[in-house]
């Protein structure tokens, strides 16, 4: 009996003992931070609420911002994310330099890879000119529905096209299927490993345009660094716009505004870096 109640309370101390550790290992590591928070922690609230975080960050919206208001939208996910559950929005921070660069090239037709939530969607498209139209593409049908009915509610729905899908079957089908002849700007924004490809395909996809020779003017990624390594492993064998456009652009580059603007005249990807002064 004595010894029974002594093993139970060994275990006891040992469970608290690994509650504790956990504790502080959450509170020191930033990793199992990010391991509790975005997974066990969610995949619990997904659990006992029976729904996902994105059709919380949904609900968020239609409770507390103003119907037809992209700002209120925008600001409304900024809260929640900022307050209840991170979310992989570009938020407000990184959200800044996507808006200047829109408000910069005022593009006809844009096109953004990674909808998620639609919270970019909104963004883009309250500061585009009447007229033009932003196609986002997302994979995941449940947040592609999300995305609609927030875009629906900021009221931008008009300028706002969701292709549902991935990316590489989506693009080769934007000039036929969708009409879209030039693209003036591109925000890529969704899984790292498809930024190179899905440039390379944008460029093939829509060479043979007989409005225009040169595809996209300006490609931006709000993840520079991502996008920079992937530029240069890319420079063997993709060949987008010239040298000369592309030295124009450096100064922008190198202020950390995070347009890109993918040459051909290199021989190798060090002549690029050597170009941008990063060597
Ligand atoms: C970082 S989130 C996008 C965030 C969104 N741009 C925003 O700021 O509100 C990335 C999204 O890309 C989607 N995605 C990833 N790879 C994709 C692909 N190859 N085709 C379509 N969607 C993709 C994911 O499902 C995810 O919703």
């Amino acid at each position: 009996m004595l010894e029974s109640s002594s093993v139970l309370l060994f275990i006891v101390f040992l469970l608290l003992f690994i509650l504790l550790l956990f504790v502080v290992l959450i509170k020191k590591n930033a990793s199992i931070a990010l391991i509790w928070n975005e997974i066990i922690r969610e995949k619990i609230t997904n659990f006992i609420m029976n729904q996902s975080k994105e059709q919380r960050i949904l609900n968020f919206v239609l409770q507390n911002a103003v119907r037809g208001d992209p700002r209120s939208v925008m600001d409304t996910i900024d809260k929640y994310c900022s307050q209840k559950e991170w979310a992989m929005n570009v938020g407000d921070e990184k959200g800044l330099i996507l808006d200047k660069t829109v408000e910069e090239l005022q593009p006809s037709v844009a096109l953004e890879l990674g909808t998620y939530c639609g919270y970019s969607a909104v963004r883009i498209a309250r500061l585009l000119k009447a007229g033009a139209r932003l196609l986002t593409v997302e994979f995941n049908p449940e947040f592609a529905a999300i995305a609609k009915q927030i875009i629906e509610f900021a009221g931008v729905q008009d300028k706002v096209k969701i292709l549902e899908g991935p990316s590489e079957e989506i693009i080769p089908q934007l000039k036929k299927k969708y009409e879209v002849d030039t693209l003036d700007f591109v925000f890529l924004d969704h899984w790292k490993d498809r930024y190179t490809p899905d440039t390379i395909l944008i460029q093939v996809s829509l060479h043979n345009s007989s409005l225009k020779s040169e595809v996209a003017n300006a490609l931006m990624s709000v993840r520079p660094l991502f996008f920079m390594e992937d530029l240069i492993c890319a420079m063997e064998d993709s060949i987008l716009t010239r040298k000369e456009d592309l030295g124009q652009r450096i100064p922008n580059l190198c202020q950390g505004r995070c347009r890109h603007y993918i040459a051909q005249g290199f021989a190798n990807p060090a002549e690029l870096c050597c170009f941008l002064g990063l060597q």
